[in-house]
């Protein structure tokens, strides 16, 4: 048998993890240093020369991406299928087993799994029947209560409440939510994990049974598995099978949602006999960014300390742009990637990674300009986000309230107490009168057919919108965007909720109003409304950019997503104090720590190239604020990076230490810069925000103080400056 290929292309330390003989093993390693790789390796090893069958073979991991891939890769090296072979995230293990052993579990056998959402929209039910207001107990902040503590194994019965009436309230809560999901056969994802735990640790029997079937149990990114994830990998576990884990202390990146990186020394505590592995060197990343990274990261305090190095060549330096703002910024960042593709790359070999999921929208728009398809991972993309196509709902209903596709999505959301019987008499007798379901609604309630509720309800709707049609149709478009946002409820709804989705969804309502404050009337919407132009533009870019399944696209999404990733170019954007780290950080002890951790995790998905990018000012929330150059960047010794600097004619304020020379990119020959005050005969004065083009064909953008954001021609605008 030839098993060389197995330990070909590895390291003695890599091929002293893969080989060693069977027993439990700790791999404990930084970024880019093969964690992944020895864990395939050693997989089709245990197969090959243990004799192991794929049906006793259990591996772990964090993503379905991560799971599809590695199974992928096994039978690569094995050469043949193995379909036998349990690989999969806890959360799918986890179900897998409780399709199987429903029984045992109390399940009925067609229980369902809900959401996220649906797991919402339950909670509010039952504190409606439970007569409890919203107010004193949101619905999310519930929702982080129960799966908080199923997190850590605890039931209802078990919460210590202190007396503290709060904390019984939510318990009692936790109790009732526990028996309806019971009684409609419903399992949320935590109960997945919880269920599969209390099932094996109270069936001997089946916990026996797969204590003999796995012989090997292999787990990665083990720095992210939370209480009951472990709970449940220690009741597979017996003294004759064997557990090898990997992990690196330094990318925990998920303690906000209870992961907990102490795993790894209780994994050392509890198991005597398990080696440690280190490896330390790197085989993803040129020696500049893996040499600022590990810079950043010795800021930390209480790591298990790693030495991680590289054999590869220094590379380029980091790239460094400081933005004027944010359009500049995503400018900059599409002309960067743009020239590697044109360099002969391809653009799945880039991504742009950004703190948060609203960061995209500017650099989505940006692509799209210079018509580069992409690819948004682990989140929709800005136009079709659930808050955005309510908001725009509201918005179309104002231009336009015969829009049925609008009024269906938005008549009961907010919620206003529409049922769906009144929403289906209403669709019928518009259909059977040929009406628009806004002039069936208004007859309706003209001719009384409806309940005195139910007309209550859809007559506060109309008098919203219509209000809302008075209101606003004279203002400036993001004050349109803003007074419906704010008018219909939305913003307030969500703001009311607990919890990063909630918070996800109002930082997108925000960055709604600032597109429309960046909105320019394109030239083919002469006639319009800024309101129509700008509903056309959304419903056309989300049609746009977004790139087919397997086309070259660039690649975008969240460092927490982008975590076991790597790509030739990295993009980091948005890395200002405030954004990232976010500015909640400062709040709870040690978050200040995981988002150093989370830089750590972006900068070593580089593999060639690494470019980091921050805007001076950012419009967020429909306000200008300036920001500094996040703690990270200056964190970085400055002999690994390139500030990327043009000349100048202006000098800016200086906000941070990268603006000592403030010399931004510049429009050669025009004699205008970025950021510049200019001034125009009918427009006055305002600043400059962007340029395109060269020579008679320039064009350069104005935030004119009185007028908002234009395009104009440079050879015929006749700035001047102030
Ligand atoms: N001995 C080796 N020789 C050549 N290339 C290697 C070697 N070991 C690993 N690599 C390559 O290095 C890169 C990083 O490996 P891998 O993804 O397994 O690292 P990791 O430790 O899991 O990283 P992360 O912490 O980001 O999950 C991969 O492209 C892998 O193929
Ligand atoms: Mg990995």
């Amino acid at each position: 048998m030839d098993v060389s290929r197995l330990l070909d292309q590895m390291n003695d330390k890599q091929r002293e993890a893969v080989a060693a003989p069977t027993g439990d093993m700790l791999v404990l390693a930084g970024a880019g240093s093969g964690k992944t790789r020895v864990l395939v390796h050693r997989i089709a090893w245990l197969m090959e020369v243990e004799n192991i069958s794929p049906y006793s073979i259990l591996a772990v991991t964090f993503t379905n991406k991560a799971a599809k891939e590695m199974r992928a890769r096994v039978e690569r090296l094995s050469g043949g299928a193995l379909n036998a072979m349990w690989i999969g995230t806890f959360h799918g293990l986890a179900h897998r087993l409780l399709r199987l052993h429903y029984e045992e579990a109390s399940l009925p056998q067609n229980f369902t799994i809900i959401d996220s959402d649906d797991q919402y929209r339950l909670v509010k039910r039952l504190l409606k029947a439970m007569n409890l207001d919203e107010k004193h107990c949101p619905p999310k902040q519930v929702q982080w209560f129960i799966n908080g503590n199923k997190d850590e194994g605890l039931r209802a019965a078990h919460v210590e409440t202190n007396n503290d009436p709060n904390q019984q309230k939510m318990k009692e809560i936790y109790a009732a939510y526990e028996e309806t999901c019971q009684r409609s056969g419903l399992v949320d994802f935590a109960e997945l994990l919880l269920r599969c735990f209390e099932t094996m640790r109270d069936n001997e029997e089946l916990r026996h049974h797969y204590q003999q079937r796995f012989r090997a149990i292999l787990v990665d990114e083990f720095q992210d598995t939370n209480n009951i994830q472990y709970a449940w990998l220690k009741l597979m576990k017996s003294p004759s099978n064997s557990m090898m884990i990997v992990g690196d202390d330094d990318q925990s990146i998920y303690g906000w949602r209870g992961a907990n990186v102490a795993n790894i020394s209780k994994f050392l505590k509890d198991y005597e006999g398990a080696g440690t592995t280190r490896l330390e060197q790197n085989y993803r990343s040129t020696s500049n960014i893996l040499n600022a990274a590990n810079a950043v990261i010795a800021y930390n305090s209480g790591r298990l300390g790693k030495d991680l190095w590289t054999e590869g060549d220094e590379g380029k330096k980091i790239a460094l742009y400081a933005g004027f703002n944010e359009l500049d910024e995503a400018r900059f960042i599409v002309s960067r990637i743009k020239q590697f593709f044109e360099a002969g790359n391809a653009l799945n070999d880039t991504a742009i990674l950004y703190r948060n999921n609203a960061q995209s929208r500017v650099l989505e728009e940006a692509l799209i300009h210079e018509g580069l398809p992409y690819r948004i991972y682990g989140g929709l993309r800005f136009f079709e986000r659930q808050e955005i196509k309510d908001a725009l709902s509201y918005l179309r209903l104002v231009n336009n309230v015969i829009d049925d596709a609008a009024f269906e999505r938005v008549v009961n959301t907010p919620a206003r107490g529409l049922g769906d019987k009144t929403l289906s008499n209403i669709r019928i007798f518009a259909r059977e009168n040929n009406y628009s379901m806004w002039q069936a609604s208004e007859v309706m309630l003209n001719e009384k057919r409806l309940t005195g509720r139910a007309s209550n309800a859809l007559q506060s709707f109309i008098n919203l919108v219509n209000s809302m049609t008075e209101n606003v149709s004279q203002q400036a478009l993001e004050k349109q965007a803003d007074s419906v946002i704010k008018g219909s409820g939305l913003y307030a709804m969500y703001q009311a909720e607990k919890g990063d989705k909630a918070q996800a969804r109002v930082e997108n309502l925000q960055e709604l109003v600032t597109a429309c404050k960046q909105f320019e009337m394109p030239e083919e919407a002469d006639g319009m409304t800024p309101l129509s132009a700008f509903l056309a533009h959304a419903s056309l870019e989300a049609g746009e950019g977004q790139a087919q399944a397997d086309q070259d696209a660039v690649q975008m999404m969240t460092i927490h997503t982008a975590k076991g990733l790597e790509f030739p170019l990295v993009v980091m954007a948005g890395v200002e104090e405030g954004m990232f780290p976010s500015s909640m950080s400062n709040e709870e002890p040690g978050r200040m720590e995981e988002e150093r951790r989370l830089a750590y995790v972006g900068m070593t998905r580089a593999m060639q190239q690494l470019i980091i990018t921050y805007a001076e000012t950012r419009r967020l929330y429909g306000q200008d604020k300036y920001h500094t150059a996040s703690r990270f960047i200056r964190e970085i010794p400055s002999e690994y990076l390139e500030e990327i600097r043009l000349r100048s004619q202006v000098s800016q304020p200086v906000y941070n230490r990268f603006d000592s020379a403030a010399s931004h990119e510049t429009f050669s020959d025009s004699g205008f810069s970025l950021g510049q005050r200019v001034s125009h005969k009918k427009f006055g004065e305002g600043t400059v925000l962007n340029y395109e083009g060269a020579n008679e064909h320039a064009r350069v953008q104005v935030n004119f103080d009185d007028f908002g954001t234009k395009w104009l021609m440079m050879a015929y605008a006749k700035l001047s400056t102030c």
